[in-house]
């Protein structure tokens, strides 16, 4: 088994959660260079719900994603840009753009049983010369055969890589473990993995998939992302090189990063609370978060009572309007 890693910082995309969408230019221009001086192979830039996020739905971004993902790409010497790609919220047209911006790699990312929708975005991915990778998002709602299947679909369309996606942070070291290692066994191409914190398990989780055979990894700065965040990219560099992995990453630079550039962004501590603890217990979606607390404080409920609820509904992206329909029901009369 290989002991090279490639890490994908997600601090610019997933991230942007955590800040409601309000990256600037000059946020993202910054980070970009001290993540290209660390020699980060892959960071993804665009509205936390990928490309074409910005909306009523999903909250609007302070810029234009373009602009953004052309200031990160323009400082860029070795490290490439990423996008995000939900089919059915960004389009075709979104990824041509994004391309003519600088972006080189795509991840299309799907629900867990949902591959089939991003059949034709990953042609085009290939089409356009990109890195180009399938994303299966909430991954604990799905039996291992169920993930196998679709990951499946994902190489059948031509994925490079497959990711495993704990979109919920509700997966312990052993679920990772069989999901990777049969992914493993079943595919040719190369498994990723990517996790949130809200359980407190994204770093024994990131072990786990490395041991289990992942070879492509996420993390963010300072853990910046939805949720509690996900697995720490500075703290994720020094522990796999203890390990024996090779990142190839310089942690000075990408130290300085975390310091300068985005712990200073950050609205709020990215810790664990009652409620990100809770996405974890229910599994839900970590982007919903915020906008529970939107939901609770304009209906003056509990928000650990709309994300117990929303988990029970077994609610996946795209559904945040159920969370205010779950806030209005839980109103006392
Ligand atoms: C809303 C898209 C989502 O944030 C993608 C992702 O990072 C995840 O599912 O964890
Ligand atoms: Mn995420």
């Amino acid at each position: 088994m290989t002991n090279k890693l490639t890490l994908l910082d997600v601090s610019l995309r997933d991230g942007s959660h955590s800040v409601r969408h309000a990256f600037t230019e000059a946020q993202v221009q910054a980070a970009a260079q001290g993540l290209n001086a660390a020699g980060v192979p892959y960071f993804e830039v665009s509205h936390g719900d990928g490309l074409g996020g910005s909306s009523l739905q999903y909250g609007l971004s302070a810029k234009n994603e373009l602009k953004l993902i052309e200031a990160a790409a323009s400082v860029c010497t070795t490290s490439k840009v990423a996008v995000l790609l939900i089919p059915g919220i960004g389009t075709k047209y979104d990824l041509q753009q994004a391309v003519s911006a600088g972006a080189k790699m795509v991840r299309v990312a799907t629900h867990v049983t949902e591959a089939d929708v991003a059949a034709q975005h990953i042609q085009l991915g290939r089409e356009l010369g990109l890195k180009t990778v399938g994303f299966l998002m909430m991954a604990h709602m799905a039996s291992v055969e169920t993930i196998v299947a679709q990951a499946k679909r994902f190489e059948s369309y031509g994925a490079e890589v497959v990711y495993v996606t704990d979109s919920a942070g509700a997966m312990l070291p052993q679920d990772v473990t069989e999901r990777i290692t049969a992914l493993r066994e079943a595919l040719s191409c190369e498994i990723g993995f990517h996790a949130h914190n809200n359980l407190s398990m994204a770093m024994a989780n990131t072990i786990a998939a490395v041991e289990a055979g992942a070879t492509y990894i996420d993390g963010s700065m300072r853990a910046l992302g939805a949720g509690a965040g996900n697995t720490q990219t500075e703290v994720m560099v020094a522990v796999l090189e203890k390990l024996g992995y090779h990142t190839g990453i310089d942690l000075y630079p990408l130290l300085d990063t975390a310091t300068n550039v985005i712990a200073p962004l950050m609205q709020q501590p990215q810790e664990i609370t009652a409620s990100s603890l809770i996405l974890g217990k229910a599994g839900v979606y970590s982007s919903f978060l915020l906008h529970a607390q939107k939901a609770a404080q304009q209906f003056g409920v509990d928000e650990r009572e709309i994300l117990m609820r929303i988990g029970k509904l077994k609610a996946v992206g795209g559904q945040e309007d159920v969370i205010y329909e779950v806030a209005q029901s839980l109103v006392k009369v």
